[in-house]
């Protein structure tokens, strides 16, 4: 699904050209360039450590850019504080999920209201989805599974009907089998026109279902293509088994 002329034409919905970021004095990322085009999943790969965080935190507003392009729709948005990006549709999962631990199921999705939703729309959709969420609605979400919590983390993501999704190691402490199921309904997300950029260290769980893939290595994007490509190009260690 990559390199025609057609899909060359087509702005990207979030784009990072030459990006630049760091902590302190220490530059993490070195001239990031990624393209997310609507209506897809691009994977961002790679080890521990490369960069992908980082990467994903400046795309949600939450980390500033010291040099290059953050744009979104083609237009330049560097600075662009984290609740100006949700303005404009683009709603992040960080890394460990972002639920509220001491809330129920139910307060945590109406904690996601603050955008506008219903608490009973959030609901009918969360439960709709994952009929778990349902059963636990009273139950604290920090005595959940791993999995139901993602459950609940996309839920409260997906409420604010969002144009962009940015998911950090969805597969962080998740069974395999949840995982799968996790990344099968992020699939389905994209059908229905969500565009959705997922950073994985876990490759095989995320690349079945990207349509494009980002290899990243020491703060540097050094491949993009198909995902069988990309696969290709990997050490047998970052696919992580
Ligand atoms: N708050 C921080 N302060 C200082 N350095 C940081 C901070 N967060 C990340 N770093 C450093 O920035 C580099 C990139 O980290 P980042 O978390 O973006 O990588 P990653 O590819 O997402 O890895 P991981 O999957 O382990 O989170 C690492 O060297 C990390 O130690």
């Amino acid at each position: 699904m990559t390199g025609t002329a057609a899909e060359a034409e087509v702005v990207p919905l979030l784009e990072l050209a030459g990006v630049r970021a760091g902590y302190g004095a220490i530059e993490v990322l070195h001239g990031v360039d990624l393209a997310l085009r609507p209506g897809s999943l691009l994977a961002l790969l790679g080890p521990n450590g490369g960069g992908k965080s980082t990467a994903m935190r400046v795309c949600a507003g939450l980390h500033p850019a010291t040099g290059g392009e953050l744009r979104f729709a083609g237009r330049k948005v560097n600075g662009i504080s984290a609740q100006d990006a949700a303005k404009l549709g683009v709603c992040s999962i960080p890394e460990g999920r972002g639920v509220f631990p001491n809330l129920t199921v139910r307060e945590n999705l109406w904690a996601a209201t603050g955008t506008g939703a219903r608490l009973a729309d959030l609901e009918e959709k969360a439960y709709g989805r994952f009929p778990i969420l349902g059963k636990r609605r009273d139950q604290l979400a920090g005595s959940m599974s791993g999995g139901e919590q993602q459950m609940l983390a996309l839920s409260r993501a997906l409420g604010t009907d969002p144009a962009v999704l940015l998911l950090d190691e969805l597969s962080m402490g998740l069974a395999p089998m949840i995982v799968t199921r996790m990344y099968d309904t992020v699939a389905e997300l994209v059908e229905e026109g969500l565009s959705v950029l997922v950073a994985e260290q876990f490759a095989r769980a995320v690349l079945p279902i990207a349509d494009t893939a980002a290899l990243m290595l020491n703060g540097r994007v050094v491949a993009t293509g198909a995902p069988a490509e990309i696969e290709g190009r990997m050490a047998g260690d970052y696919l992580g088994g």
